[in-house]
């Protein structure tokens, strides 16, 4: 488990991270949301030890990362925004330079390398020279430098970044596959990549930490549209005053259907409150033609934690 502990990191007067804490549990794919200039960057490299909180620590399994650095960095991969560039090397001698900096035994190197340019597809290039290479193919050489000699913890930051659909579709797929194995921690700008990898998001506004989410909580039905007849006049008095409904709207109402969207209050079971809604139209004489939940998507919970913050 990483647990990152009242982080704060300032650059001289300006205040990047402003007491950020947050835990992410082993094999959990977490992916860290935010305008630019928030703080993401700055958190990645913190957890990986590359930068020094001001104030605030990080913990790895338990173990405080400043204390025990090399041990740690050992089980960790880090792709970092802006990779290092060796123009001139290939691509198998610079994941064997990256493999010997990270202490993975000579005996090892050969098939570390091997094991990494398989799971980034990039066998086929291992003789090619960094230069050379597409704009994608070099993001996925930082990949395969990260995850070299299977690290457990994964910090990536931006990996899509300047990829094509396709590429990006494969990243995706790596990723996931990836996540089977180690605990990933992922920055992006792009809600459907969190939607689609992660298991939590994480929302940095302004240095601060604006929401943390599992994306199963954030799909939950936080609503849903009913279709009666007309019958039934005291409807919307009936469902108002269910526990598990905060408010009643009749949002079309013609001679043969009436449509009502409901909000749920945010702890209630969506299938009790299903029950008792059903119950409600049938004690208010009215025919039950549509009930269905609606889940909110990441989009607009994000497009309303950064308006909030304004
Ligand atoms: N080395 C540095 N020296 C001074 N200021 C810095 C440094 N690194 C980051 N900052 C500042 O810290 C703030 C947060 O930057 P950071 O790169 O962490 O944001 P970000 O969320 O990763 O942004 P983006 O989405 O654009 O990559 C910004 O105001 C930035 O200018």
């Amino acid at each position: 488990m990483i647990e990152a502990s009242h982080l704060t990191r300032q650059f001289g007067r300006n205040t990047a991270v402003s007491n950020v804490s947050f835990n992410i549990h082993n094999n959990e794919v977490v992916g860290l949301l935010g305008p630019n200039g928030a703080g993401k960057t700055t958190i990645m490299r913190m957890l990986s030890g590359y930068l020094e909180p001001t104030t605030g620590s990080v913990t790895v399994n338990g173990e405080n990362l400043e204390q025990n650095a090399y041990t740690i960095q050992r089980q960790l991969g880090y792709l970092p925004e802006n990779l290092p560039v060796y123009p001139d090397m290939m691509v198998a001698d610079y994941l064997d330079y990256v493999a010997t900096i990270k202490g993975i035994p000579r005996t090892e190197r050969l098939r570390a390398v091997k094991e990494a340019l398989f799971a980034t597809e990039m066998t086929a290039h291992a003789l090619q020279t960094i230069d050379k290479l597409s704009r994608g193919q070099k993001q996925r050489v930082g990949v395969a430098q990260a995850v070299l000699g299977r690290p457990s913890f994964l910090i990536l930051d931006e990996p899509t970044n300047g990829l094509d659909p396709h590429q990006t579709e494969q990243m995706r797929a790596l990723i996931d596959q990836l996540s089977r194995r180690a605990t990933i921690i992922l920055s992006t700008h792009i809600m459907q990549e969190v939607e689609a990898v992660c298991d939590r998001v994480l929302v940095i506004r302004n240095g601060q930490l604006a929401l943390d989410q599992s994306l199963a909580k954030l799909r939950d039905c936080s609503s849903m549209v009913l279709r009666t007849d007309a019958a039934g006049d005291n409807l919307a008095d009936l469902l108002a005053h269910l526990p598990q409904i905060d408010t009643v709207q009749c949002v079309k109402s013609r001679e043969d259907m009436r449509e009502y969207h409901l909000q749920l209050r945010g702890d209630c079971s969506a299938d009790t409150a299903a029950g008792n809604i059903s119950h409600c139209v049938l004690q208010a004489g009215a025919r039950l033609y549509q009930l269905e939940s609606q889940s909110r998507h990441l989009e607009d919970v994000y497009r309303e934690v950064i308006d909030n913050g304004h």
